[in-house]
Order: C-alpha cells, then sequence, then structure tokens
C-alpha cells in the first residue's frame, strides 16, 4: 500500500508545528479510524475473518482499488465489531489517537444500523460509546460527540433504524449532534431520505450528509435542498458548478474536505488535482479531515501538512483552517470560544519563540 503519512514536500517547520496545533475535527469515522493494531486484534479474536492480523498484510489489504472496494474492505472490519466491548475499546482507542494529535473536539461518525443489525444490542451499543465518550473527556480532555449517519446503499430500512435510534429519546445518547448519510452516492440519490432528516432535524439535530464525493455537484445540491444540509462531508464536486461553490460561499455552509481520502479511494487522481484550491478561490468554509485514517495511510496532521502544501500556507494560515473546523463545529459557544482562542495563543507563542 502507498503510505501517504507525512507529505515529505511538507516543510519540517511545519510539520512540528501542525503536531502541538490545537484542532478540531468533523469528518472522521468511527469503524474507519481504527488503528492496524486494534483491528489486528479484533482479526485475532475472529479467524474466520478475511481481515489480516499481521499489521504489515493490513496495509497491503487497505489498498483500494475504487469506491466499492473501499466499502468492502470498510464492511469486512464492521464484521469485526461484534461485542459492546469491542465498541468501547474501538471507541476509546480512537479517541486516545486524535488525542495524541492535539484534538480539541471531534464529531465521531458512527453507523448504529451496521452494530445493530449484526446483533449488538442497541442499549448496549449506546452505554458502550457513551462511556469511552467521557472517559476520553476525563483522561484527555478531548469532547467527542457524535453523528449517526445513515448507510444509503442498505436503502430506507436502514434509514428508519437510524432515524429511530437518533430521536428515540429512551435510546439517543447525551453526545449525539447531528445525523448524516454515507456510503456510495452512485445510485443512492439524497431526495429519498428527506423524512429521516426531517425528523432527525425536529429532534434538534444538525444535518451532515457526504455528498459529491464520488457523484457530481446536483447530489451537492440535494444535500442542500432535500436534506436541509448545514454542512458537506467532502462536496469534492462542487468545484465543477461555480453557481453551487457561489451559493456555499455566500450562505457560508462548510465543507469537510478530505483530500487524501479522495486520492486512496480514487475519487480525485492525485493530490495536485485535488479542488481544495478552488474551494479556497471561491470563499468557501473549508475544513481539513482525515475521515478514515489508518485506512488511508493518514492521520489529522498530515491532513494538514497535505493542505499546507496545496494551499502554500504558513503557520497563520494553519491555524485558520483550524479555527475553520472550529467555527463549523457544533460545539457550543463557549467551547468554540475557548478552543479558537487556544489556538490563536499556540500560534502567537509559536511565531514569537
Ligand atoms: O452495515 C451494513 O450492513 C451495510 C450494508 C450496505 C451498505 C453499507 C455501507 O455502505 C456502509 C458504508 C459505511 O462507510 C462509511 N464511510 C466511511 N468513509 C466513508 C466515505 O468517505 N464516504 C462514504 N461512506 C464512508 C459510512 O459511514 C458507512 O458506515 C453498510
Ligand atoms: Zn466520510
Amino acid at each position: 500500500m502507498t503510505q501517504h503519512l507525512v507529505d515529505p514536500r511538507a516543510p519540517r517547520d511545519l510539520t512540528a508545528f501542525i503536531a502541538t496545533l490545537p484542532k478540531a475535527e468533523l469528518h472522521v469515522h468511527h469503524v474507519g479510524s481504527a488503528s492496524p493494531r486494534i483491528v489486528s486484534q479484533l482479526a485475532a479474536r475472529h479467524p474466520d475473518s478475511k481481515v489480516p492480523t499481521d499489521p504489515e498484510a493490513l496495509a497491503d489489504y487497505f489498498t483500494f482499488t475504487d469506491f466499492a472496494h473501499f466499502i468492502d474492505v470498510y464492511l469486512s472490519v464492521v464484521d469485526l465489531i461484534r461485542t459492546p466491548e469491542d465498541v468501547r475499546l474501538l471507541t476509546y482507542e480512537v479517541a486516545c489517537d486524535l488525542a495524541r494529535q492535539q484534538v480539541r473536539y471531534a464529531e465521531l461518525t458512527i453507523t448504529p444500523f451496521s452494530s445493530t443489525r449484526r446483533g449488538i444490542d442497541e442499549r448496549a451499543f449506546m452505554d458502550a460509546i457513551e462511556d469511552a465518550r467521557k472517559a476520553a473527556e476525563a483522561e484527555f480532555g478531548t469532547v467527542l460527540r457524535w453523528c449517526f449517519d445513515i448507510p444509503g446503499e442498505a436503502g430506507l430500512q436502514a434509514a428508519e433504524e437510524t432515524a429511530r435510534l437518533a430521536t428515540d429519546d429512551r435510546l439517543r445518547p447525551e453526545g449525539l449532534v447531528s445525523f448524516g448519510l454515507g456510503g456510495p452516492e452512485v445510485g443512492v440519490a439524497r431526495p429519498q431520505f428527506k423524512p429521516y432528516f426531517d425528523r432527525a432535524i425536529a429532534a434538534g439535530l444538525h444535518s451532515v450528509p457526504h455528498a459529491g464525493e464520488t457523484t457530481g455537484p446536483q447530489t451537492v445540491w440535494d444535500a442542500l435542498t432535500h436534506l436541509r444540509a448545514e454542512r458537506i462531508g467532502h462536496g469534492t464536486s462542487s468545484a465543477q458548478d461555480p453557481k453551487l461553490l457561489a451559493h456555499l460561499a455566500e450562505h457560508r455552509i462548510p465543507l469537510e474536505v478530505c483530500p487524501t481520502s479522495n486520492i486512496a479511494t480514487r475519487a480525485v487522481r492525485t493530490l495536485d488535482e485535488h479542488p481544495i484550491k478552488e474551494f479556497v478561490r471561491a470563499g468557501v468554509l473549508v475544513t481539513i479531515n482525515s475521515d478514515d485514517p489508518p485506512m488511508f495511510g493518514t492521520d489529522l496532521d498530515n491532513e494538514y501538512a497535505v493542505a499546507a502544501r496545496l494551499l502554500d500556507l504558513d503557520e497563520r494560515g494553519l491555524a485558520e483552517l483550524a479555527k475553520n473546523a472550529v467555527e463549523a463545529s457544533f460545539l457550543d459557544a463557549a467551547g468554540k470560544a475557548r478552543i479558537t482562542d487556544e489556538i490563536d495563543t499556540y500560534t502567537a507563542q509559536w511565531l514569537t519563540r
């Protein structure tokens, strides 16, 4: 597998700056963030799995020929998460990895349907993620919130189950803030999910569907008009529609940009061809994210290094990117002010050290 970690063209001192820059992450998946160590441990527990137990073999296993192949591999890892203890271990380990990168706040996308349909009790699932969330905040100060997403290819049954789990006051976890739509976009039209997003929004959740990752700008328009998206997951193809770019900029609708993900799933051919520059040029609010970091051979720090290279950023430019994510987050105003101040103080001290 091609290792994307630590873009060799990023200036060394920016790498050091990025490593301790306080950050927020808005587009990162629960199962997709399972570290090679965790995946290997879980694969060893389940010899029937086709997922390799050896970290090196796993790195090759995480090499994708296209998006559909990525989903197949992703689901083979989903199959390893079989007990509430697996869920808690995974969630806590993901929180550790985020804290290690100075992530102060993260909205983690979780697909509860995929776990409940595989037999994990829904109440035990919610307790497991909440237990890990509270432990992470107590131990690292990292604030986690949840996005529950519909695996769109699984259809309206998955949509109904996800909406029920997200809106039933007896079940919905305290940390839940948003409602999303993931999985393949091709053949999975966004408008059909409107009733489920309406229910989630009525229950106080924010709409953050994936759109424009592997399909054109119409999918982004559909996410905005039918699903009332407040942010767009990826939105990569928005660059093909100047009117859409202008709309996103005018209404300050953030894009959750995941550069290396787009290369690894072959949604974009090369990093130098990534439309992130067009987004910035059009005035769109760009946030930087890792999506499924171990699967894509990256992490959030590397995604900031990639952005620094593609956008020719210095420390102040990187700090602005970090503050974009805080602004676009669903954290409360006091929390946003706290992390924004931390970023500003850190950057000022770095530049005068
Ligand atoms: O769980 C099932 O049984 C199931 C059945 C049919 C289809 C699916 C999915 O499509 C699950 C997709 C899964 O992938 C997650 N994900 C992670 N990264 C991305 C991404 O970059 N773009 C779209 N989806 C992504 C998503 O959250 C779903 O959980 C499942
Ligand atoms: Zn994603």
